[in-house]
């Protein structure tokens, strides 16, 4: 496919999105469609869109319409091209740009990329700061994996990705990481992970792992374990005794497999198994907006609405204060959530504190994303040792 060919593409398929469908089924209905597309054209289109969706607004207003092909028109005009240079009208390229295609002076939350309620959020959290954060989320995020340390060493894993034309580098201050640096689609074919000694996991994701209080023979329950990425994190940092739970037990279908290839032993089990206390360490990576991942997951910040998000705030500290009781006296309750927003991080803490004053803050750590990983928060609660 041309350069303009793959642009049509890409609009058709966020039309499709901004019809209402989601971004992965929009590109398979497009993949199905497009049989004679090869794999290159496929990365190019699935690029293009992703792109699309991370800066729609901006894209929108420099493109003069807020349709796949005002935000083409769009991306051309941000990155400095001009459109009519690719999209010629010829062969399967789309028309050059009319006369009232204009760009417009986006406003400052279009800037962002922002909806505007988020954007107000945002500067309420990071004042000067929150124009930075808005601006990396509007780009695509580095790759890391994790080094399952309890199998293999960084410069071991290094060498066999090496060995896979894969290049990675330890990445800053996080033990575990790798960031990698090319051919990262390769990943889940390489011979480091069909072994179990690598696990794709963001840089931040892996520091609250390792900001956690585990203790050899610590017996742990990850309350929210979903997929199992920190319940396999914390198998491979230390000898301690897992528990995998979620409220929806089908989201951790794939952790059997995973533990298996890890070599490490997870206990999963329903509501109904758990014994009522007695963990030393009970994590709960709770669901919420993912703000501090929306440049892997953009729809994400299109999607939410206001009414949602305070919603989601009142669910965060019901989970919390549901898994509390599975702690026991003098154990630790880490609380996480990847977002960059105050009022599901120390919000949440704060309020949950003033419910609970058996527990106080013992660490703390919030991230916000860059190139040393996403935007993660973590809080680590201790209860008092004569708490009942
Ligand atoms: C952020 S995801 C967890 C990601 C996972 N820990 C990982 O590392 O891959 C949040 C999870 O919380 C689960 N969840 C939501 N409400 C819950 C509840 N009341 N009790 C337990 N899990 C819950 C969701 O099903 C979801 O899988």
């Amino acid at each position: 496919m041309t350069p303009g060919a793959r642009i049509a593409a890409a609009i058709e398929v966020m039309d499709d999105i901004l019809a209402g469908n989601r971004a992965e089924k929009a590109l398979i209905a497009w993949g199905r469609r497009s049989r004679f597309a090869g794999s290159k054209d496929r990365r190019a289109v699935r690029d293009h869109v992703y792109d699309m969706l991370r800066c729609q607004r901006s894209f929108a207003a420099l493109g003069g319409a807020y349709t796949g092909r005002g935000m083409a028109i769009g991306a051309l005009r941000d990155a400095g091209i001009a459109p009519e240079t690719i999209m010629t009208g010829e062969g399967h390229a789309p028309a050059p740009p009319t006369e009232s295609e204009t760009a417009a002076i986006p406003s400052p939350a279009e800037r962002a990329d922002l909806p505007d309620w988020l954007y107000d959020e945002f500067l309420k959290d990071w004042g000067d700061e929150a124009a930075g954060i808005a601006e990396v989320l509007r780009h695509r995020a580095p790759v890391f994996v994790r080094v399952n340390l309890a199998r293999s060493k960084p410069d071991e894993v290094i060498a066999m990705l090496a060995a896979d034309e894969i290049s990675c580098a330890q990445a800053a201050n996080v033990k575990t990481a790798l960031k990698v640096t090319d051919n990262a689609r390769k990943i889940a074919l390489s011979r480091a992970y069909q072994e179990g000694l690598i696990e794709l996991q963001d840089a931040s994701s892996q520091a609250a792992v390792l900001a956690l209080p585990l203790e050899p023979n610590d017996v742990v329950l990850d309350y929210c374990a979903g997929g199992g990425g920190k319940s396999l994190a914390m198998a491979g940092l230390a000898p301690v005794q897992i528990t995998a739970h979620d409220a929806f037990p089908q989201r951790m279908r794939d952790l059997p497999a995973r533990a298996a290839r890890a070599m490490c032993d997870i206990a999963l089990k329903s509501r109904e198994e758990l014994p009522t206390s007695g963990f030393d360490l009970v994590f709960v990576d709770a669901p919420c907006s993912g703000s501090g991942t929306w440049r892997r997951d953009p729809e994400g910040k299109w999607r939410m609405t206001a009414r949602d998000f305070a919603d989601i705030t009142d669910i965060q500290l019901s989970v919390l204060t549901e898994a509390r009781q599975f702690v026991r006296p003098g154990g630790h309750l880490a609380y996480a959530t990847c977002s960059v927003l105050r009022a599901e991080n120390d919000a949440v803490v704060a309020r949950f504190l003033q419910n609970n004053p058996d527990f106080v803050q013992s660490n703390r750590m919030q991230t916000t994303p860059g190139p040393d990983g996403d935007g993660f928060f973590l809080s680590v609660l201790q209860q008092a040792r004569d708490a009942t």
